[in-house]
């Protein structure tokens, strides 16, 4: 039987290791993390996925209990602005798409043309974020019945069992995050020690006996948790597993990023991330409660890093100030393999790629899950560590050619970085389903083949949002009875509009939350 689990890292993703593991593992394995108390963590990372709330709610973190804590605002899609052109935006939401006799909205959307904005004819959430209302009501209710709650029970939901699709997923402080589940994990008996690692020992088959810290001494375990960040400590640095650029398909490799006060009040809270194309890459905006997220990702073969926090500073404006930037550079790909011997890599050692689909905590949750889906026993059979492998690879692929997609396929092609990404390699694979896509819109069997997070829903937003791809409808919506779908056009409209005017500002709902 294991019995002993040392994490090194003490950022977002080695406190989310920690608290999962001891809630899932109890007392049955120890959990030690050791981070430095010198070396920074990342400092950013504050949007998610809608299925992190699997992983509060397996915590037993409710909304009301953490949000506050974190500075937490909702998330009801991102908002991407200037990607199709400039003053142009539209939404990547998390809400599925309807079905009408057979064929999804956006058949009829393309051949009944109802209105200017796709997604605002489409999607509920369209209207409710533009109004920068809440998606619950006072008393708590979510603002649309067929969601799924799962708020309280206890049953574990992984990721790749969601069936439903929940509407929002949250933004917050990641360092008050990473205190947080440390408060969480130190309380359920995790063992945590501010230290440096100053050498990782390996046994005469290569794998990790100790690791030698500055003032504690050696720590033995049985399995070694990397989430040592970009660095990758133990599985690219003393295990040497070579790390695959994903830099040929996606150019961006740096960051710049501050974090604004602001007069909520005033500024008002919009329950989105926003992405703003720039010219050599896109602006995030992350309101959380009191201040903004926000931070310029671009090439660094288009842009300098001076020119990069000169552009940021005049986007924000005056209350940019004098607030000093975090310049970040980003190692873009994933390690080959995430688990090596007894070390498995979970967050930005294992794999990253850039932010715009705020894709780096869902990772983080996908590896921890898997790891206790594959966990090893003392037979260290080899087939887990292949099939935990295989799975995390496929999700960063998967997630790679996404990524890819809003660049390829954004309309805009103003200067020369946009220009480019038209013409830049491309993932293996996507060049044949982005033929097939031009014939039939892109459908389960026509995305990447393998979990990766997103549904074909997503696909279509970003490709009638960029606008950079010819699409066009299934022929028989034209020759079928479009009575029932302009109904269901009708439906969303009057209802999008009751909702606006029911529901709540996220900032009133927020607020009665503290
Ligand atoms: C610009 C940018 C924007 C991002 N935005 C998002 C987003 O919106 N949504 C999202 O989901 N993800 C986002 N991410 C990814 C997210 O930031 C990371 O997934 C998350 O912060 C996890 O980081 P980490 O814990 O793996 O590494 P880090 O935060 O870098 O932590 C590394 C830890 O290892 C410790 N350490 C290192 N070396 C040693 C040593 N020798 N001894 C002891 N301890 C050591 C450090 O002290 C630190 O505690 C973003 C990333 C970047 C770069
Ligand atoms: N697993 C899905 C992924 C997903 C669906 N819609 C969106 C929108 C945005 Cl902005 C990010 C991720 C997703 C989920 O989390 O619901």
């Amino acid at each position: 039987m294991l019995g002993s689990v040392v994490i090194v890292g003490g950022g977002t993703s080695g406190w989310m290791t920690a608290a999962y593991l001891r809630r899932a593992l109890g007392d049955k394995v120890s959990v030690t993390l050791v981070e430095s108390k010198r070396i920074k963590t990342i400092g950013v990372g504050e949007a998610t996925f809608s299925t992190v709330r699997h992983f509060f709610d397996y915590l037993g973190m409710a909304e009301h209990e953490w949000m506050p804590r974190c500075n937490a605002t909702y998330k009801l899609g991102i908002r991407f602005e200037n990607w199709r052109e400039k003053g142009h935006y539209f939404y990547h939401p998390f809400e599925r798409l309807p079905v009408v006799d057979g064929f999804p909205l956006t058949d009829w959307w393309l051949a009944k043309q109802p209105g200017p904005r796709f997604d605002q004819d489409v999607f509920l959430m369209s209207s409710i974020v533009d109004n920068e209302r809440s998606p619950r009501f006072l008393d708590g209710t979510l603002f649309e019945q067929e969601f799924v709650e799962r708020a309280g029970d206890p049953a574990r939901t992984t990721l790749s069992e969601q069936s439903t699709q929940f509407p929002y997923a949250y933004q917050f402080d990641a360092s008050l995050l990473a205190d947080y589940l440390c408060e969480y994990a130190t309380e359920r008996g995790a063992r945590h020690i501010e230290d440096d690692v100053l050498d990782v020992v390996r046994d005469e088959r290569g794998w990790i006996s100790h690791v030698v810290t500055k003032e504690h001494g050696d720590l033995t375990g049985d399995l070694f948790i990397d989430c040592t960040g970009f660095r990758g400590l133990l599985i690219n640095q003393a295990l040497e597993e070579p790390f695959v650029s994903y830099q040929d398909t996606l150019p961006n490799d740096s960051a710049v990023a501050l974090r604004v006060p602001v007069d909520m009040e005033k500024r008002g809270l919009r329950p989105c991330t926003t992405a703003t194309a720039q010219d050599a890459g896109w602006i995030w905006t992350i309101p959380l409660y009191g201040r903004i997220g926000t931070g310029y990702v671009y090439a660094s073969d288009y842009c300098g890093p001076e020119e990069a926090e000169r552009t940021l500073r005049e986007f924000v404006g005056p209350e940019a100030g004098d607030l000093e930037a975090n310049h970040i550079r980003m190692r873009i790909g994933r390690t080959r393999q995430s688990w090596v011997n007894n070390c498995v890599a979970i967050g930005l050692s294992s794999g990253f790629v850039e932010p715009l689909e705020s894709t780096g905590i869902f990772f983080i949750q996908h590896g921890i899950e898997q790891l206790v889906k594959h966990f090893p026993d003392a037979g260290w059979d080899p087939g887990l560590r292949s099939s935990y492998n295989t799975a995390v690879a496929r999700v960063m692929d998967g997630v790679r050619e996404f990524l890819v997609l809003h660049y390829h396929c954004a309309a805009r092609a103003d200067n020369a970085y946009w220009r480019d990404a038209k013409t830049r390699a491309l993932p293996d694979g996507l060049a044949e389903r982005l033929e097939q896509w031009r014939s039939k819109l892109p459908s389960t069997d026509t995305i990447y083949p393998h979990y990766h997070g997103f549904e074909p829903y997503s696909y279509l937003s970003m490709l009638l949002g960029l606008g950079g791809l010819e699409l066009k409808p299934a022929n028989a919506v034209s020759l079928m009875d479009d009575s029932r779908a302009a109904d269901e056009f009708r439906r969303i409209k009057d209802l999008s509009h009751d909702l606006v005017k029911r529901l709540p500002s996220q900032y009133e709902y927020l607020s009665q939350m503290r």
